[in-house]
């Protein structure tokens, strides 16, 4: 340990970053999640250099398979480790398919203001090129800066810093797939140095009324995606599964097609919690412009895409079944 350097721990939960690949020009068809986290540390000795590195393996999986229940278990251990004063910052190792939904999660739940910094990569640890060392080498170093502090939760891949709100993985394969579309990235990692230009104005972390440490399940909430021809079947059979709460993916400007708004307006009268959001991936669905929600008591989804409507639909329902104090909490964060 070298006193001057910052502690940043590494939790390891698996992905293309942790993946192997049968020849050096294998890039698709490889397997994720295989490499451990201390193998992951000694691949970049580099990093022993810029922090008081050590590593968690917390799970192995590839992100298609995060639950509700590995985010609870990742943030409550997040939440103790950076209770401790010998913890500085936090490095999680992910799957890039669902890095963004973890990263909102953790934005809204994480009680600290020490940095956590999700990282991945889209080439496996065996590939030409592979992406993983430099990526891992700039979280580290992200994770260990002061200049990280207070700006919530980041994801730091491609020598560029985004915010975990408005981050989305915007290629299926690209090393450059994150992109926080029309708002732009928060910054860029160069030479060991974070640079930032802007930061994230929702609330976040300690600033949010969340609370996940006694929670063992979250709310079941799910995402219904509307398309031509589109109608009620996939609505009526997740309102039949028991769900909470359902996301409306809606086209353009959050429109509800017509054979899908008796189906949403049936499941409020039932109870259910009804956000509309977009499929488009841009723009914001405000309150009563393309459906009348004060009528038919449903949510605007504001500017978050479906799976992150999704995740704070989820952590609002642990705290009100209120339509307005919902939707006040979509406009909060
Ligand atoms: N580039 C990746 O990390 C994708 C691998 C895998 N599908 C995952 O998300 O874990």
């Amino acid at each position: 340990q070298q006193a001057k350097l910052p502690n940043v721990t590494i939790l390891a939960t698996g992905g293309t970053i942790a993946g192997t690949g049968a020849t050096s020009t294998t890039t698709v068809g490889y397997t994720a999640a295989t490499v451990g986290v201390q193998a992951l540390i000694q691949a970049v000795p580099e990093i022993t250099r810029v922090a008081n590195v050590s590593g968690e393996q917390v799970f192995q999986i590839a992100s298609e398979n995060m639950s509700n229940e590995h985010w609870l278990t990742l943030a409550k251990r997040i939440n103790v480790l950076l209770g401790q004063a010998n913890v500085d910052g936090i490095v999680i190792t992910h799957g890039t398919d669902t890095l963004e939904e973890t990263a909102y999660f953790l934005n809204l739940v994480v009680k600290s203001k020490k940095p956590v910094v999700l990282v991945g990569s889209m080439r496996p640890s065996t590939a030409l090129s592979a992406d993983g060392p430099i990526n891992l080498y700039n979280a580290v170093q992200l994770a260990g800066s002061q200049e990280a502090v207070g700006r919530g939760v980041l994801v730091a891949m491609n020598d560029q810093i985004n915010g975990a709100r408005d981050v989305t993985k915007s290629n299926t394969t690209t090393t450059d797939t994150f992109k926080a579309s029309e708002l732009g990235m928060l910054g860029y990692i160069q030479g060991g140095k974070p640079y930032f230009y802007r930061t994230a104005t929702r609330r976040h972390t300690v600033e949010t009324e969340f609370d996940v440490m006694n929670l063992s399940v979250l709310p079941q909430v799910e995402v219904a995606y509307a398309h031509a021809n589109v109608g009620p079947v996939a609505i009526d059979a997740l309102v039949a599964s028991g769900a909470r709460g359902l996301v409306h993916a809606g086209v353009g400007n959050g429109s509800l097609p017509a054979k899908v708004r008796p189906a949403l307006s049936a499941a409020r009268k039932k109870g259910v919690i009804i956000v509309r959001s977009a499929r488009v991936g841009q723009g914001i669905v405000a309150r009563n412009g393309e459906a009348n929600d004060d009528e038919l008591d449903f949510v605007a989804g504001d500017n978050l895409s479906p799976q992150k409507a999704r995740i704070l639909l989820m952590l609002a329902l642990t705290k009100t079944s209120s339509t307005k104090e919902i939707q006040r909490m979509f406009s909060t964060y």
